[in-house]
C-alpha cells in the first residue's frame, strides 16, 4: 500500500499518496476503465521530491486541464500546475462519478475541472488520508456516540459503511445510495474523510482490552473552560475539501450512513484560505493573522514518522500501543476561541512580541530585516539594553520541541467562525487539530507549559476537547478500523 508522503509549500504539510503504485511516472487512464467518460482519462501522481514556490513557476488557469499532445504531462508540469496536492488531474469529467453532460446537450464537448476539483486524495493509503495532506479550505469535523444496544457488531457496520462512502466520494464518485447530489458537477476537490475512536467507544463494544493507554483522557488545564457536551465522543470524522458543497456532501452522507447505528454528539465547521488565493503557495494565516505552521515537523525529516504515526510494527510490548493501531496517529482537537477585540487592542509591536515571531512573514525576531520566515530563531539574542529579542513568554520560544524535552506535533487546524455573539464579540477562532504519534508525550507536555505562562492565552480560551486514535489507511478491500472491529 502507498504511503502518504513529502512536504509541500502549502503550509509545510504533505501529499496524498499514489493507489496505482505508479510512483511519479504519470500517464492517463484508457477510456473503458471502468469508470465513465467523465473519468476515464484521470490522471494520477504523487508528489514526492522538494517542492518550493521556484518548484511552481507555471500556473495553469481554470479550463486549462486537458492532457497535453501526446497524453503525459510531466512531473514538474503537474506540480507547478496543481500546487502542492497529491492529485489526479480529471483530463475530462463534468461531476465525476455522475455521469457526463449526455450527448443530446447542445454541446456535446466534455469541459474539463479545474485543477482544484481535480486534484484526488487517495483512500487507500499507510496513514489515513487527512493527516499530511495539505490544508483545506473547508473542513467539517462531526462526532457521534453510539446508540442505546448499539456495540461492536453495528460499529464495525457503520465503519463499513463510512469507508465505503469516503472511498466513493474521495475519488469523486456518487454514494452507494441515495446519494444528494450536493457535489454534482464538481470532482473530488482534495476531499480526504479521517475517522478515530474516542475513549468511550471501547466500553460500548466490549473492546476495553483494546483500548489504547493513550487515550486516557487529557488532564485539566487551568486555563480550560471546556463545555463538555461540544467535547470527546465515541466516534470523531474530521472531513477536508478544497471545496464547500464537495465538503458538505461528504458530511451529510456520513450523518446518514450512522442511520440508527450512532447520533451526533456535536459538529463544528471550519475554514482554510482556498488554493491559488496568493501569488505563490505560503503557509497558512489564522484569525489572528499571523503565519501559523511555520515549524511543523515536515515529512522529509527523519524523524518525522516516528513523531507522527505508530509504528508499522505496534505491539503493547513495542510502542505501548494496540497492535489495531499501527500506523495510526492520536488527534487532539481543541475548539479555541479568539478573544479578537482584545487582540485588535494590541500595538502589532505587542502582537509580534506574543508569539516572538514578525506579523507580516512569520520571521523570528531575533532575525534581524534580513530574516525570512524559516530563519533559525536565536533563543538568546537581545537588544542594545539587553532585552531577548524573543521574549521569554513568546508562544513560538515556548512551544518549540527543544524547550519541551523534544515533544513535537502536526498541527493541522481549520479556522472557526460561527457568526457574532449578542454583546458584538466574534464567535470565532481556531478548530486545532493536531496529530502525534503518542499525545502525552505531545499536546500534553507543550499544553502544560504553555498553561504555565504562555503569553497567548490571554487572547485564547479553550472552549472544548477531544482526543482520538486514528487508525492506520485501509488496505484494498478493508475498512477503516477492521483490525480493531474484527480482530
Ligand atoms: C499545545 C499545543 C499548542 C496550542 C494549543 C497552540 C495554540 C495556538 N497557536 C497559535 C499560533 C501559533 N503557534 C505557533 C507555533 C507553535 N504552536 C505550537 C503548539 C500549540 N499552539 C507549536 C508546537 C508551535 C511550533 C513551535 C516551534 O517548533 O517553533 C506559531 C508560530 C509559527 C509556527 O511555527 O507555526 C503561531 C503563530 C494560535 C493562534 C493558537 C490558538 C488559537
Ligand atoms: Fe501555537
Amino acid at each position: 500500500m502507498a504511503d502518504q508522503s513529502t512536504t509541500g509549500p502549502r503550509g509545510g504539510n504533505d501529499i496524498t499518496g499514489d493507489r496505482t503504485g505508479k510512483g511519479n511516472s504519470t500517464s492517463l487512464g484508457a477510456p473503458g476503465s471502468g469508470k465513465n467518460a467523465a473519468t476515464a482519462a484521470r490522471v494520477r501522481t504523487t508528489t514526492n521530491g522538494p517542492q518550493s514556490p521556484t518548484d511552481a513557476p507555471e500556473l495553469r488557469r481554470d479550463g486549462d486541464t486537458g492532457p497535453p499532445p501526446g497524453g503525459t504531462i510531466s512531473r514538474r508540469r503537474l506540480l507547478g500546475t496543481a500546487g502542492a496536492t497529491g492529485l489526479a488531474l480529471g483530463a475530462a469529467g463534468a461531476g465525476a462519478g455522475y455521469g457526463a453532460a449526455s450527448s443530446s446537450d447542445s454541446s456535446s464537448k466534455v469541459t474539463p475541472l479545474s485543477f482544484l476539483g481535480a486534484n484526488e486524495v487517495m483512500f487507500h493509503v499507510k496513514h489515513q488520508p487527512g493527516i499530511t495532506t495539505p490544508l483545506q479550505a473547508r473542513g467539517h469535523l462531526i462526532a457521534f456516540d453510539l446508540a442505546a444496544g448499539a456495540g461492536r457488531k453495528e460499529a464495525a457496520a457503520l465503519l463499513r459503511r463510512w469507508s465505503e462512502t469516503a472511498r466513493r466520494l474521495m475519488a469523486g464518485e456518487a454514494s452507494a445510495q441515495d446519494d444528494t447530489g450536493i457535489a454534482r458537477d464538481a470532482g473530488p476537490s482534495s476531499l480526504t474523510v479521517t475517522f478515530g475512536f474516542g475513549h468511550s467507544f471501547f466500553a460500548r463494544t466490549g473492546l476495553e482490552k483494546q483500548r489504547p493507554e493513550s487515550l486516557d483522557p487529557l488532564p485539566d488545564f487551568s486555563s480550560d473552560q471546556l463545555d463538555r457536551t461540544r467535547s470527546n465522543g465515541d466516534l470523531w470524522v474530521q472531513i477536508g475539501a478544497d471545496d464547500a458543497l464537495v465538503a458538505f456532501h461528504a458530511l451529510r452522507a456520513i450523518q446518514k450512513d450512522a442511520g440508527s447505528a450512532a447520533r451526533v454528539r456535536w459538529q463544528m465547521n471550519g475554514f482554510n484560505r482556498s488554493p491559488g488565493a496568493t501569488a505563490h503557495p505560503m503557509t497558512a494565516r489564522n484569525l489572528m493573522g499571523q503565519v501559523d505552521g511555520t515549524r511543523n515537523p515536515k515529512p522529509t525529516e527523519s524523524d518525522f514518522n516516528e513523531r507522527i504515526f505508530v509504528p508499522a510494527s505496534a505491539s503493547p510490548s513495542t510502542s505501548g500501543d494496540p497492535e489495531w493501531m499501527a500506523n495510526g496517529s492520536y488527534a487532539v482537537v481543541r475548539r479555541i476561541r479568539m478573544l479578537l477585540d482584545d487582540w485588535d487592542q494590541l500595538s502589532l509591536k505587542e502582537q509580534e512580541d506574543v508569539i516572538g515571531r514578525r506579523k507580516s512573514d512569520g520571521a523570528a525576531l531575533s532575525g534581524g530585516t534580513k530574516a525570512t520566515e524559516t530563519t533559525e530563531m536565536d533563543l538568546e539574542k537581545t537588544d542594545s539594553q539587553g532585552n531577548l529579542l524573543v521574549p521569554i513568554n513568546a508562544h513560538a520560544r515556548i512551544s518549540r520541541p527543544d524547550q519541551n524535552g523534544g515533544a513535537a506535533m502536526l498541527r493541522r487546524p481549520f479556522s472557526f467562525h460561527d457568526g457574532i455573539d449578542a454583546d458584538g464579540v466574534p464567535d470565532a477562532g481556531l478548530l486545532f487539530i493536531c496529530w502525534q504519534a503518542d499525545p502525552v508525550r505531545g499536546f500534553v507536555t507543550v499544553q502544560r507549559k504553555l498553561d504555565r505562562g504562555d503569553a497567548l492565552s490571554k487572547y485564547i480560551r479553550h472552549e472544548s476537547s477531544g482526543l482520538y486514535a486514528a487508525p492506520g489507511g485501509a488496505a484494498e478491500g478493508e475498512y477503516v478500523g477492521q483490525r480493531l472491529l474484527e480482530g
